[in-house]
């Protein structure tokens, strides 16, 4: 496949933090945009990580990267929100959606001012419901307004499996869908290994009550408290993850990837974001696939979107 590129290939990062530098700086190693511009609220730090960046050029892939302003918006190809509070020890990420809907509802019209005209990517937490607030607060289209959703959460699911079973995760086929977030839930009936089903891999009749599998899965819709607990902040998985969102983007890739789209009756559900496999390219969402699921996968799914609907009111509420 050719892929067919954009021109400009510019991403403005709106939060300098830790997800935002392992962002920028993955961006910086792999050579996928040729303008990135930096913008924080502490501008001081936004021009210090830019400078710290500039100064890896001679090793890395030729861009310009600055600190900058909202009008860099206008021209971007990707706005990509990486600002707002990160969980402390103990919180969820639902316990950042008031504070949260708040910083987000000055920053997208902050964006939206600029006659932005491209895609928003968003990862701050909790995501599938800043996704939404992005949505209603910029009017863009459905298609152009992404988030990272369970693409962090499926990665660490095929690294697992992989692990697990003594296989690159690369050939690891396997989905977290819903929040992302302890509602989420692993799609079993899809899991395949180099082509085949898990079940008939692994010799595993039942995965939904394996004990192996079980904790397994556990430790995928847990490994940020684990490693929150342990660091503080979790940053580098997403960093990547938000470059293969950005590659999908900009290269016009059509690659499959689970991220917070809106659903509008694929698998029985309506009007909400939530993390399901979709298919990504230089417009954004082309594509929510619909896998066929099992009868339990199914109900986890639409209790997933209930939790994540009773915290949209919170959020909407928060931006009145
Ligand atoms: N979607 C995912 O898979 C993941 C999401 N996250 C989320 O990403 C977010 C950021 O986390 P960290 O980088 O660790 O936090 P951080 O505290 O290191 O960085 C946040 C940055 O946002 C900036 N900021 C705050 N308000 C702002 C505003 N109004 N305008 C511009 N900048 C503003 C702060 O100055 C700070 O530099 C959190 O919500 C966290 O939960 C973290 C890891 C994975
Ligand atoms: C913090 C977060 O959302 C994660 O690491 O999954």
């Amino acid at each position: 496949m050719t892929y067919q590129t954009t021109k400009l290939r510019k991403v403005v990062i709106i939060g300098t933090g830790f997800v935002g530098t392992s962002y920028a700086y993955a961006l910086l190693n792999q050579g996928v945009v040729n303008e990135l511009v930096l913008i924080d609220l502490n501008e001081n730090k936004a021009e210090g990580e830019a400078r710290d960046l500039n100064h890896g050029m001679p090793f890395g892939n030729p861009m310009k990267i600055k600190a900058g302003s909202y009008q860099d918006c206008h021209n971007a190809d990707l706005v990509v929100i990486t600002a707002g509070a990160n969980q402390k020890p103990g919180e969820t990420r639902l316990d950042l959606v008031d504070k949260n809907a708040r910083i987000f509802k000055g920053i997208v019209n902050s964006v939206m001012d600029s006659n932005f005209k491209g895609i928003f990517v968003i990862a701050t937490n909790p995501v599938d419901i800043l996704t939404q607030i992005t949505r209603e607060i910029s009017g863009l289209p459905k298609e152009r307004v992404i988030g990272s959703g369970t693409i962090l959460d499926t990665a660490r699911f095929r690294y697992l499996l992989g692990e697990h079973f003594q296989v690159d995760a690369r050939n690891i086929h396997a989905y977290i869908m819903g929040e992302h977030g302890d509602s989420e839930l692993p799609v079993w009936s899809h899991v395949q290994i180099g082509g085949v089903p898990l079940s008939q891999y692994a010799g595993i009749d039942d995965l939904y009550h394996h004990q192996e599998m079980t904790e397994l899965f556990q430790n995928v819709r847990d490994a940020a408290y684990h490693i929150i607990e342990r660091k503080g902040a979790t940053y580098y998985g997403i960093g990547l993850g938000l470059v293969r969102l950005t590659r999908a983007i900009l290269n016009n890739e059509n690659a499959v990837l689970t991220v917070s789209a809106y659903v509008d009756g694929q698998y029985g559900l309506e009007d909400i974001y939530l993390g399901v496999p979709a298919i990504l390219n230089e417009n954004g969402i082309r594509e929510v696939m619909e896998l066929r699921l099992s009868d339990k996968e199914a109900e986890q799914l639409h209790q997933s979107a209930k939790v994540l609907r009773e915290m949209l009111k919170v959020g909407l509420n928060a931006i009145k």
